[in-house]
């Protein structure tokens, strides 16, 4: 149990809304701020508690808005901080706190820091960013961008490199510069003054970066960054901050979220994330996912943190693709494995974040050639490895099955032209299957998805142990996950079948009571004997 102080952000859910695909009101085929403002209802109504909102800032848009070249201004497409001002305020009636997205590992190369940067070597903004002279006449070493090719980019005019870890319009910031980490703190504080409820930090594991030792996440200042962040801007205001971390183990994690530590409130791991990747190759290299290691990696997460560190719980978000079609059944069993990854996301212990389209079962779209991508990962990924000999068909695969764009798709909130999203002409393509998948649809049918998202997040509400419960994974085999929660005398049993396959669930001693969420609708009395159907999922009071 949990010796924790206890903080609005464990008991809330998360839902995270990209801004450019949520709501367009203006017709010009991007969604903006007055968009997200006209559907906080919706929201409210789905109970969650706080948005995370992908950047609004001021960006040339190279990385929908993950290159900032400005983070005290709005995106002349999003709309006005007028309309962010009210957002909050619109938001904060409704109880829901904003979550900004804080992207501080790099900037824009249109940021006036960078432009100044460039301008020579003396220049007083030369080291907010990272510069090194040519090696042998080539880049200084072999770092490598995660958008593809080197992260060093040459610049003519002063006879240097930069580094930049995402695409050369994304210059890293060197954190190893005060002024750099000091300017970021006071526009943190910015925004902290706007009253919003904590900030989302973006590859956050980066900023300790040692490019010269060839040493990028989990550098070795890092943490001290993160305390005196901390202590220069959230600390003490009880606010939400979650570190997008890609390399955390379990031990790492405990050094961001331990509270005794001062750091952030919990990070976003990605372990389970990289399962169906080929082990040593990249996220595009495919393999099928083995539920058996998913089950061992998520429960591993949910006891290993114990009482010093808090775990976020998703399946999605603006960089991964739809779960349903990833890892689910988006044919026959949309609906199905829909509710089966709900039920098991909200049933484990961690504060859950829904990203925007999940709750109505989105899924993703594929695309035949390259000129349907608009996504930057995926577009250089695609031409290098093209350059590199590999097959088309090969590439196209992967881009369908792991490309951002397939998070990207509008919303579809109605059945009528470009799903209710625009009047105009959306920015990406909506999902054909708008016209049966909808918000409209969805809000229509007592039996969709979005009433077993709205069921769950009120369970969360309602039952701490849903919360605070200790987890007890139960041996069965690879394709059930089941486990137990404990909390205070009293424990619940979930069960989730992983597969199209009808499986047999022989759990001995175990007297079941009030079911308490089930995704098909039969009584369950006994779990001895039980035939599970395809993506089956449950949860009942244990009766002691
Ligand atoms: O601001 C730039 C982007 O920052 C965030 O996402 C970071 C990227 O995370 C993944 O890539 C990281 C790789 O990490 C490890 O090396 C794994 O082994 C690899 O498999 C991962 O690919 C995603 O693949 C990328 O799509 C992300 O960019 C933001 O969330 C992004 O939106 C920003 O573009």
């Amino acid at each position: 149990m949990l010796n924790l102080q206890k903080h609005w952000w464990q008991e809330t859910t998360v839902y995270q809304v990209y801004p450019r695909s949520f709501k367009d009101s203006n017709g010009d085929g991007v969604g903006d701020l007055k968009g997200i403002i006209s559907k906080l209802d919706y929201l409210k109504d789905l109970g969650i508690g706080a948005i995370w909102l992908s950047p609004v800032y001021r960006s040339p848009n190279d990385d929908n808005g993950y290159d900032i070249s400005d983070y005290q201004n709005i995106m002349q497409e999003f709309g006005t901080m007028a309309d962010m001002d009210e957002l909050i305020n619109q938001a904060k009636k409704r109880n829901i706190r904003i979550v900004m997205d804080l992207v501080v590992n790099h900037t824009s190369d249109e940021h006036k820091w960078f432009i100044e940067s460039k301008k020579s070597k003396d220049n007083p903004y030369r080291d907010y960013y990272i510069w090194r002279d040519p090696k042998d006449g080539d880049v200084p070493n072999d770092l490598q961008s995660t958008f593809s090719g080197p992260a060093w980019q040459f610049d003519e005019k002063t006879g240097q490199y930069y580094l930049h870890l995402f695409s050369k319009k994304q210059p890293d910031l060197n954190w190893e510069n005060e002024k750099v980490r000091q300017a970021v703190y006071k526009m943190m504080n910015f925004w902290i003054d706007k009253g919003i409820g904590g900030f989302r930090m973006d590859v956050i594991d980066l900023i300790g970066k040692q490019p010269d030792k060839m040493i990028t996440g989990n550098g070795p200042k890092l943490h001290d960054y993160l305390q005196e962040m901390n202590k220069a801007t959230f600390g003490g205001k009880d606010m939400l901050t979650v570190g997008e971390t890609w390399g955390a183990t379990p031990e790492i994690a405990k050094l961001y979220s331990d509270p005794k530590r001062h750091e952030l409130s919990m990070v976003f791991q990605f372990e389970q994330v990289g399962l169906d990747q080929q082990p040593g190759k990249d996220k595009w290299d495919l393999r099928p996912l083995q539920v058996g290691e998913l089950k061992q990696v998520l429960a591993r997460w949910q006891t290993e943190l114990d009482d010093q560190g808090w775990n976020s719980l998703f399946w999605n978000n603006h960089d991964l693709p739809r779960i349903i079609s990833r890892w689910g059944n988006d044919k026959e069993y949309r609906v199905e494995s829909g509710k089966m990854f709900a039920i098991l996301l909200h049933m484990l212990k961690g504060t859950p974040y829904i990203y925007q389209g999940e709750e109505i079962g989105m899924t993703n779209k594929p695309i035949k050639d390259f000129s349907e991508i608009s996504d930057i990962e995926s577009r250089n990924m695609y031409l290098q490895r093209i350059d590199e000999g590999y097959k088309k068909e090969d590439i196209i695969k992967s881009i369908n099955t792991k490309g951002r764009d397939n998070a990207r798709t509008p919303i579809q909130w109605d059945e009528t032209e470009h799903a209710g999203f625009t009047t105009g002409t959306p920015w990406l393509g909506v999902n054909p299957n708008y016209k049966s998948i909808n918000v409209k649809a969805a809000l229509a049918d007592k039996n969709s998805l979005f009433y077993t998202y709205k069921k769950l997040i009120q369970l969360r509400k309602d039952n701490p142990i849903m919360i605070w419960g200790d987890f007890k994974l139960l041996d069965t085999q690879d394709e059930i996950f089941a486990f137990e929660r404990e909390y205070q005398g009293e424990t619940w049993l979930i069960v989730n079948n992983f597969s199209n396959n009808r499986h047999k669930l022989q759990l001995a001693d175990v007297n079941v009571g009030e079911t308490i969420i089930q995704n098909y609708d039969h009584k369950i009395t006994d779990v001895s004997d039980l035939e599970l159907k395809p993506w089956e999922s449950f949860a009942v009071k244990v009766v002691v």
